[in-house]
């Protein structure tokens, strides 16, 4: 049975620290059962802290780059060089900065790539990279909003309740950009271990009715639960409205 775990830093620049070194342990020891591995990086402050500690840290060269497979949760539909962009700042952070293989790199097409400014030919492209079954993701990174929302898929919008596809066009996002591609939620949880990643008090309240067992409509972070195990790495900030006291995972 899938486990879901809390972990709470003291501060942002630990929780992100800490985070790249778990990232580092857990591809290592999947690459080593398995052969090869796979992530789903995440947008958002926090996300992309993680992958600047992980270029930084010299832990990152025990990774086989090579015989890594990165996808991304969900994409801001803008042009290719755009600094909202996630695949861009991912890039900028890490990706890099390490020697992945190019063909295993999966981005969503920005609104200036092939399909032009047709975001729905945008995600079902991404939907057939996919094919034929969404693979079970090794690690997925999530990000939040203090509103509930995970990848792009906002509060009672369209996207959550999609029970169908794999990937969807999402449209009138309530945060900018407006315009998105994202995972859906039977998508992401195809995933073996989730790890939602944020910090800050903004972000408290959705923390807390997502483990206090909130409906995915409402807090849509509450419906992202891995296969294997679901891990929340939280700051003090983000933790703050939780009143039950999580024991730290092992292993
Ligand atoms: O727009 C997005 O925001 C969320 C959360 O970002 P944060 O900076 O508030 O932590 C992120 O998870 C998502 O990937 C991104 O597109």
């Amino acid at each position: 049975m899938s486990k879901t775990e809390v972990v709470v830093y003291e501060n942002p620049d630990l929780l992100a620290a800490a985070a790249a070194a778990r990232l580092v342990t857990r591809l290592v020891d999947v690459q080593a059962a398995k052969g090869s591995a796979s992530v789903v990086l995440t947008g958002g402050g926090t996300g992309i802290a993680i992958l600047r500690e992980l270029r930084d840290s010299s832990a990152r060269d025990a990774i086989d780059w090579s015989r890594l497979d990165v996808y991304w949760g969900d994409e801001r539909f803008v042009p290719a060089d755009s600094d909202e962009r996630n695949e861009k700042q991912a890039r900028e952070a890490l990706l890099d900065h390490v020697p992945l293989d190019p063909k295993r790199v999966h981005a969503m097409a920005p609104s200036d790539g092939e399909f032009g400014d047709d975001v729905d030919a945008a995600a079902a492209a991404y939907a057939e990279i996919l094919t034929p079954e969404v693979p079970a993701f090794d690690i997925m990174l999530l990000g939040l909003g203090g509103e509930g929302h995970t990848a792009s898929i906002f509060p009672d919008s369209p996207a959550v309740h999609e029970k169908e596809r794999s990937v969807v066009a999402v449209r009138d996002c309530p945060k900018p950009p407006p315009t998105r591609i994202s995972l859906t939620l039977p998508a992401i949880r195809r995933a073996q271990d989730i790890w939602l990643v944020t910090g800050g008090d903004a972000k408290a309240d959705a923390v807390a009715q997502a483990l206090a067992g909130a409906g995915e409509v409402e807090i849509p972070v509450a419906g992202a639960r891995g296969s294997r195990r679901t891990l929340w790495l939280l700051d003090r900030g983000s933790a703050s409205k939780l009143t039950k006291v999580y024991q730290p995972p092992t292993g």
